[in-house]
């Protein structure tokens, strides 16, 4: 693979979780570990949490960037190749799924309104509500929502307990009693998050969520919640995070279904979880479209 001399890119984000969407169906681009961390960078390149790449799984395996067909994923289906902004892959995003396939409806590269996307964690099923070429309502089936029993970590100077728990990725997941959405904005995470590496040999997204209030209007429960994500540092939200916060959430309760409504600083999404498995449905947005400079892709 040679890099690309000029790269075309569209910017969105799926409740202010944002994103560099690369189409790349040959897999020419060389997206080196520098090439995705410099594109990320807001200063310096086009500013995001990560990078969502274009390409059908058979393009990706032929040239090697998987080495295999993950569960349920066909050659010819569209496959998200997810980098988070300091580079390091990640196996899936609730988020970048939404603007994923709002890009594959703006840019003409599916029909209908319910296709599958390909992910490292395997195939999702998502329905496309509503779309225009800049805004999308999109659902994604999350799949099985496995728990992995309690957690602990550092942050904002407190030691917080909570579920370890698998959507694809992995996630610490933590509902902490009596904490008010005033109390949870008010929470300093710019020292990160301190998680034992035993506990978490592959690293976590960490969530902090106040406890399930009970809700009207079509939601059985609601929470406010923040995210530190794992290669990316906090982002105003996070599709997997939430899956997670919302099933540890009403596990907290003694339940394993139910609708829940979660506030985080870019927005609201709406978590169904049912038999173990949970559906994200949030919105999407394409914000930009252009080309990067030969320069600035060549230094
Ligand atoms: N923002 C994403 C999650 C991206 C991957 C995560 N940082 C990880 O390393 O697991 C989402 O919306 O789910």
């Amino acid at each position: 693979m040679t890099a690309a001399p000029t790269l075309a890119f569209v910017k969105g984000h799926g409740t202010q979780n944002d994103f560099v969407v690369l189409e790349d169906p040959a897999v020419e681009i060389d997206l080196t570990v520098e090439l995705v961390a410099a594109l990320c960078d807001r200063p310096r390149g086009i500013g995001a949490d990560g990078v969502l790449r274009v390409a059908t799984a058979g393009a990706l395996l032929a040239a090697g960037v998987i080495g295999e067909l993950p569960d349920g994923v066909g050659a010819d289906d569209w496959f998200m190749d997810y980098r988070n902004a300091d580079g390091s892959i990640a196996e899936m995003c609730g988020n970048g799924v939404r603007v994923f396939a709002h890009y594959l409806r703006a840019a003409g590269l599916v029909d209908g309104d319910a296709f599958p996307v390909g992910s490292r964690a395997g195939s999702r099923s998502v329905v496309v509500h509503a779309v225009d070429d800049t805004a999308a309502d999109v659902s994604v089936a999350m799949g099985r929502v496995r728990f992995d029993g309690p957690g602990g970590v550092g942050v904002a100077g407190l030691r917080l307990t909570g579920e370890r728990v698998d959507v694809g990725n992995p996630h610490l997941a933590c509902v902490v009693a009596d904490l008010t959405p005033a109390g949870l904005a008010d929470l300093d995470l710019t020292t990160g998050v301190d998680l034992d590496a035993r506990e978490f040999p592959h690293g976590a997204n960490v969530e902090i969520l106040t406890p399930l209030e009970p809700a009207t209007d079509g939601l059985d429960f609601t929470a406010h919640m923040r995210v530190f994500e794992r290669g990316v540092g906090e982002t105003r939200s996070c599709g997997t995070g939430l899956v997670a916060a919302a099933s540890a959430g009403l596990r907290a309760m003694g339940r394993d279904q139910g609708v829940v409504g979660i506030t985080v600083p870019g927005g609201a999404v709406v978590v169904t979880v049912a038999d173990d498995a949970a559906v994200l449905r949030g919105p999407s947005r394409l914000v930009a479209r252009g080309r990067l400079l030969p320069e600035w892709t060549a230094g």
